[in-house]
């Protein structure tokens, strides 16, 4: 089983942001996007997760909006809804005038994996900004997507919530037979995440594959500009230290 998208390329005015490009991916698995800044990752996520038009496929047949779970990069919610009631808005197609016990239940449940039960009561608008963006990929994962597309999900968050939340993320992926594709900044976390990472640079796809064929130092320096030493970690993971 395996997730394929066949993106078109993507014009605003009369710039080419985005080139066109094929991505696969196996079901189970985590794709890092990654690049440097304005380098096109939110513009390929959005692409992928069909907020124009779907392209993405699973075992060739098309996925629905329903089958999708997008969280943008520029996140924030106002409204006076408890933390319970946002999270359940995630299963806003299956809600009616009464919200089954089931859903209720779930809902508790994936609050209580991000570590956010003590949460569930306060309003949203009296959450801090990592808070707000954790509640709100509860909500994401509540609808079970088959497909996880997230910009930046830990941009907010605490070293400790990143880990909490980058580990749930591949649980989620492994568990469900899904597949989450998420743009990251910081890539040692990307490295210790994600099964394979697509490295993205002006527009363009520059290499797709496993961590070691990505994250070599020519294509770091070239992308970033740095020059960067990479170390092994106790557990044999990357680290990359820039320079
Ligand atoms: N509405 C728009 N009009 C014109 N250009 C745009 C628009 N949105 C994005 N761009 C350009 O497209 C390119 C890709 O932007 P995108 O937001 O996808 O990059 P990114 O890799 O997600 O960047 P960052 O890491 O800073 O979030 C950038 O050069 C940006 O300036």
């Amino acid at each position: 089983m395996s997730l394929t998208a066949d993106l078109p390329p993507v014009f605003k005015g009369r710039s080419q942001i985005l080139q066109p490009m094929q991505i696969a991916v196996p079901a189970g698995q985590v794709l890092g996007v990654i690049g440097p800044n304005g380098a096109g990752k939110s513009t390929l996520l959005r692409s992928l997760a069909g907020i124009d038009v779907l392209h993405a496929r699973w075992n060739g047949q098309p996925l629905s909006h329903r089958q999708i779970g997008y969280m943008p990069q520029a996140f924030q919610m106002n409204a006076r809804l408890s933390v319970l009631e946002a999270v359940l808005l995630g299963k806003r197609e299956a809600l009616g005038w009464r919200i089954a016990t089931a859903d209720l239940e779930a809902a508790g449940a994936v609050l209580a994996d991000l570590g956010l039960a003590h949460l569930e009561g306060r309003s949203m608008d009296r959450l801090s900004g990592g808070q707000q963006q954790m509640v709100l990929l509860a909500q994401r994962i509540l609808r079970a997507p088959r497909l996880l597309v997230l910009d930046e999900p830990t941009s907010a968050l605490d070293l400790h919530h990143q880990l909490v939340i980058l580990r749930h993320l591949k649980s989620y992926a492994q568990d469900k037979g899904a597949v989450v594709a998420l743009a990251l900044h910081d890539l040692t976390l990307a490295a210790r995440f994600c099964d394979r990472l697509l490295l993205i640079d002006k527009g363009q796809r520059l290499v797709i594959g496993d961590n070691e064929t990505v994250l070599t130092s020519r294509q770091i320096t070239e992308s970033w500009n740095i020059t960067p030493e990479l170390l092994r970690a106790r557990d044999g993971f990357c680290v990359i230290v820039p320079h």
